[in-house]
């Protein structure tokens, strides 16, 4: 598969802070990509080196083979980027907006692509309404339709989903699916974990500026985090032997750490030995938050 985006050991301080220390992977072209890190970990810094709004100090980025400094316009057709901060010209209406962002493109009969992205968008009756009018999430609905407004093969959201509503999430994840099945490349960075478990299929995260972890999304959980199974047990207590298993208890239910099935074979006969019988069982598989957390705490640890 070819590479949609390569990052070469990227570096970039701001003063004494080493806010990237030669971060290293690569997109692939037609995947739906989920960039992940704690606040602070360096995202949208890398984000901005990519788009070229921030120099790196050192290393490289390249767009679909186009180097985001040295090839600057071509890097820069390849890729949209919607922005975690909302930034817009008050005074031009949602049309004009990304009539004008065409223009920046060579675009000039764009109308056909603005009209479907504002459909797709939920935008369609505010075509002419002023900027400076609309909503915080229908602003952001506009940042997103002008990312993709040179329809570009990658495309990069920056949290875009932070405080918008249930509506917008539904509307916008719907049409970057679509895009993503007609082959465009889709970064996202978000710290809604559910939603990149649902969407994602492969994952990075970074930590304070590093790379910690890079999979399929399938691997990732599968090597990261332990099932756990859910008792309910009569009576309700947990023999002595099980105790370092456990790893949380709610209510009546005690949930412990579960390896592997030889591990779930020595639980049962363990209760059995100590009379204890299973008034309810469950195996909870690993979602994408307790990996995340295991592989940032692995890290802190480490
Ligand atoms: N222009 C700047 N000047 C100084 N420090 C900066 C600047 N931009 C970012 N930083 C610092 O670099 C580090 C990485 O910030 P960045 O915004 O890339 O993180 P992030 O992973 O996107 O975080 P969040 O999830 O909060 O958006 C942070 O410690 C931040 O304070």
């Amino acid at each position: 598969m070819n590479v949609a985006i390569r990052f070469s050991s990227v570096k970039k301080r701001f003063g004494e802070l080493e806010a990237l220390k030669g971060v290293d992977f690569e997109v692939r072209e037609g995947e739906f990509f989920a960039l992940l890190g704690p606040n602070g970990a360096g995202k949208t810094t890398l984000i901005s080196i990519l788009g070229g709004l921030t120099r790196a100090d050192s290393g490289s980025v390249q767009v679909l083979g186009s180097d985001v400094q040295s090839d600057y316009r071509a890097a820069r057709r390849k890729v949209g980027i919607v922005p975690q901060e909302l930034t817009f010209d008050p005074f031009f209406t949602v049309r004009e907006t990304l009539q004008f962002q065409s223009g920046y493109f060579g675009m000039r009969r764009n109308d056909a692509w603005i009209d479907e992205l504002l459909a797709h968008l939920g935008l369609g009756n505010k075509a002419n309404a002023n900027m400076r009018s609309l909503s915080g999430g229908m602003k952001r609905r506009v940042m997103v339709a002008q990312a993709l407004v040179h329809k570009p093969p990658v495309i990069v959201l920056d949290e875009p989903t932070a405080g918008v509503d249930v509506e917008l999430r539904q509307t916008l994840w719907a049409f970057i699916q679509r895009l993503n099945g007609e082959g465009h490349t889709i970064v996202l960075t978000t710290h809604y974990l559910e939603e990149a478990e649902t969407l994602c299929n492969r994952i990075a995260m970074l930590k304070q500026g590093e790379l910690v972890a890079l999979d399929d999304k399938a691997a990732l959980m599968a090597s990261h985090s332990a099932r756990t199974l859910a008792l309910k047990l009569s009576p309700d207590v947990l023999p002595a032997a099980l105790q370092p298993f456990l790893v949380m208890q709610r209510e009546d239910s005690y949930h412990l750490k579960l390896d592997d099935c030889t591990t779930l074979e020595a639980l049962l006969a363990c209760l059995r030995e100590a009379g204890v019988t299973v008034r309810d069982i469950e195996i909870l598989k690993p979602d994408l938050e307790s990996v995340f957390l295991d592989v940032m705490g692995r890290k802190r640890t480490a």
